[in-house]
């Protein structure tokens, strides 16, 4: 494999090129993607005027190495094979053509596309009407679109990169949470590549070195014609091979019998005959040449999944052969095995979580990425396939790199810029406005999961309508719906299977209902279990005030709430004030304690220099808290006990607290309020600014009051019981926030100017 490439060289293939048959005579050799130099004019051109004066091994022999990079191409696409006949009509010529009807190229696609559902939609109820306006009575009548790309919801960044890169070869870095659509739009990429470019790839026994196997490329169709062409030259030769030896074993034992005293060596004879014949006809047939890429079938352009692909399987390998010599070997060309990178030649390579590749992996793929061909070798060093290494076997894939923030972080930094630098990155969303154009491709989405399934029941309109409830509540976010899909396929699947199992025609809201309860994710199980549990032990909600303890809330994995008590305890100092907080706290939580001091040191006279505060996430356990959505519990707790005031426990609160007394947004709102519910409190604090974010299930509306504050002077004054003493630390709270904190970020500091504690 050449190494002259630099890594900084421009890509093979400039943005809006003409398409490449057409470029490739009057580009400069430098500048032509390797796997049109090697593949389109590919094979033996010479070899095929020879094919009639010389024999058929040494025709191989004669293969000039110099002229597949001479770059000249045949733009006629005739190709010569010493065996195949180069007059063959291409049988996937006319596969191609049709094909072509049916898939638009890439030039003819809009940067976006509007998809008729098919079905006509009441335009003036549309905007109150769940369904979006769409008159359907079920799924049945919506129409599904053909094409992956028009399928794709929202994400219209991500989807108008994917149409732009297809266009211009590009590579593409898609970041964002799982089941957003990232491998769903490097397929849809696949489909909108031209079919025309696709190639076979045939690798030939090289009898100058058997263990450097020549590569040849040839228009996608033929390299089945050649193989067959190959095969049936070798079926001829043996059939005159055995012919022979059949006549000169006759005369052999004519001869014998006519002297019988020999008939012991005319056996032998015959016997050696036979052998010599076995084992050249053995030649023949390995001479036949090995299809690792056969897209002669395909009709779009390939899209391989490389995910936790191990270094063969992504970039080709060689098998191990046993008998290495004596004529029982396998030649080495028929050993070779093409990897991802080859199999995807021209279409779409998609790799998730590309940090999971050994770094080794990673910084091999870069090279195949810049060189767009790549010689494959035995991984294994133990195997004899590591001896073998191919000529470059072509590999001008576009790459498509997915994964969450994490794999980003992880991504070989070389690898990385290779592709934002010759190419896109997009992070995908996580939840889009909630229009009604928007609801009626919600619909369409679950008619498309019905009808991917196969088997599944079309939906009643209620039953469609609950799940678009479903899809705006899992936003998390008012007016916006989730752009999650896998999970919500997954509710789909479960609806459609109960109302299957009970050989129901439509699947109802009560379906989606049970199915909903039905697919608990293993966090909202265990968050459940967990309430559960507490609540036998009388754990958490009592009617008694308490001081010092709060009833804080936090999310498990991603769609579950889950109560956590917060205490306090105020101890005279050992060595110097110190802020103390148990129960496997995380760093950002250890954070939001040093920002709840900074208000306690400032609005107090306590010096607490002299005090020690003890602060523990109760049986915290697994779960422990993440992100600083417990700063005002823990807030309140700690101002509860150095105050002695009691703090209300059929409350629960949530809310990130700033240095200055804010009360601002956090995750998981209405995860978090059901759990209270479901812990039996019958209040709940938030902050003001996620009140928009709250959809819970109509069970707990009726069990649980929502109290929205936007600084701590309203957490105090909901939460603590009793009056505060005078020119204590809540009393200076309440006294300065009433006007200090509506000015919202200016918050306590800054508060009517004056300074409660001036030290
Ligand atoms: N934006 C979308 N529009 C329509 N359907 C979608 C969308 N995103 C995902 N889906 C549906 O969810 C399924 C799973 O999506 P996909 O595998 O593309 O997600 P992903 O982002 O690649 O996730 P992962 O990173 O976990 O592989 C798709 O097959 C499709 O049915």
């Amino acid at each position: 494999m050449s190494n002259d490439t630099n890594v900084d060289d421009p890509p093979k293939d400039e943005p809006d090129a003409e398409p490449e048959s057409d470029q490739t005579q009057s580009r400069p050799r430098d500048e032509e993607p390797a796997s049109d130099r090697q593949g389109e004019r590919s094979l033996l051109e010479e070899e095929g005027d020879r094919r009639d004066d010389v024999d058929d091994d040494d025709q191989r022999n004669d293969i000039d190495d110099s002229n597949a990079d001479t770059g000249e191409l045949d733009d006629s696409d005739e190709f010569d094979d010493p065996i195949a006949d180069p007059n063959d009509e291409l049988e996937s010529d006319s596969t191609t053509e049709e094909a072509e009807d049916d898939i638009e190229t890439v030039e003819d696609l809009g940067s976006t596309v509007e998809v008729d559902p098919g079905v006509e939609v009441d335009e003036e109820n549309a905007e109150d009407d769940l369904l979006g306006g769409l008159k359907v009575d079920s799924t049945a009548d919506i129409e599904v679109p053909d094409r992956l790309v028009d399928q794709v919801i929202g994400q219209d960044e991500a989807r108008d990169i994917i149409i732009k890169a297809a266009k211009q070869r590009r590579h593409v870095m898609m970041i964002g949470s799982p089941g957003t659509g990232k491998s769903m739009l490097a397929k849809a990429m696949s489909q909108l590549l031209p079919r025309e470019d696709l190639q076979d790839v045939l690798v030939y026994h090289n009898p100058d070195d058997g263990n450097e196997p020549k590569v040849r490329t040839v228009p996608a169709g033929k390299g089945e014609q050649i193989i067959d062409a190959h095969k049936e030259e070798a079926r001829k030769r043996n059939q005159m091979r055995s012919i022979l030896m059949w006549v000169i074993i006759a005369i052999i034992i004519g001869y014998t019998l006519l002297s019988p005293t020999s008939i012991l060596l005319g056996i032998i004879a015959a016997g050696i005959v036979w052998l010599i014949f076995r084992y050249t006809s053995r030649g023949t047939d390995a001479m036949v040449p090995n299809m690792i890429v056969n897209n002669g079938d395909q009709r779009t352009a390939p899209f391989e999944d490389a995910t936790g692909a191990h270094a063969g399987a992504l970039l080709g390998d060689v098998r191990h052969d046993p008998f290495q010599s004596g004529g029982m070997e396998t030649p080495s060309h028929d050993r070779v095995e093409p990897g991802s990178i080859h199999q995807s030649n021209k279409g779409v390579l998609f790799v998730d979580e590309m940090n999971t590749l050994d770094v080794r992996t990673q910084q091999k793929l870069m090279t195949a990425i810049q060189e767009g061909e790549f010689a494959i070798t035995g991984q294994s060093e133990r195997s004899s396939g590591a001896m073998v290494q191919t000529e470059p076997v072509p590999c001008d894939f576009i790459m498509i790199a997915a994964g969450n923030l994490d794999a980003m972080e992880n991504m070989h930094p070389a690898l990385r810029s290779r592709i934002k630098g010759y190419g896109y990155e997009v992070y995908m969303d996580d939840t889009i406005e909630d229009t009604a154009e928007m609801r009626r491709k919600y619909a369409r989405f679950i008619a498309q999961e019905v009808e991917r399934d196969g088997r599944l029941p079309h939906f009643e309109r209620e039953a469609v309508e609950e799940l678009i409830l479903e899809a705006k509540r899992r936003a998390g976010r008012k007016d916006h719906l989730t752009l999650l899909f896998r999970d919500l396929g997954g509710l789909v699947r479960v609806a459609g299977d109960i109302a299957r199992s009970e050989d129901r025609e439509y699947t109802t809201r009560d379906d989606v209902l049970q199915a909903k309860s039905r697919s608990r994710s293993i966090e909202q199980q265990l968050a459940d279990d967990y309430i559960e549990r507490r609540k036998d032990y009388e754990l958490q909600v009592t009617d008694d005030g308490v001081e010092g303890r709060v009833n804080g809330l936090a999310v498990m994995g991603e769609d579950s709430g889950i109560m956590l008590p917060v205490m306090a305890e105020i101890a005279p100092a050992q060595g110097g004030g110190q802020v103390i907080a148990t129960g496997q706290l995380k760093e950002m939580a250890e954070e939001s304690v040093q920002n709840v001091s900074a208000i306690i040191k400032k609005f107090s006279d306590v010096d607490l220099s002299e005090k020690d505060i003890h602060i523990q996430f109760v049986q915290a356990g697994q779960q422990g808290v993440d992100g600083d959505s417990a700063s005002i519990t823990v807030a309140t707790a700690v101002i509860s006990a150095l105050e002695d005031i009691p703090v209300d426990q059929s409350i629960a609160m949530t809310g990130s607290l700033s240095v200055r007394g804010d009360v601002l947004p956090v995750g998981g709102v209405t995860h978090k309020i059901e759990a209270a519910a479901k812990a039996g409190c019958s209040k709940v604090i938030i902050p003001e600014a996620n009140e928009q974010d709250v959809m819970i299930e109509e069970e707990y509306e009726e069990m649980i009051e929502i109290i929205p504050c936007s600084n701590i002077s309203e957490v105090l004054d909901v939460a603590l019981e009793g009056e505060p003493k005078k020119d204590s630390l809540v009393d200076r709270l309440k006294s300065i926030t009433g006007s200090a904190f509506e000015g919202g970020q200016g918050a306590v500091g800054s508060a009517s100017g004056s300074n409660p504690n001036p030290q």
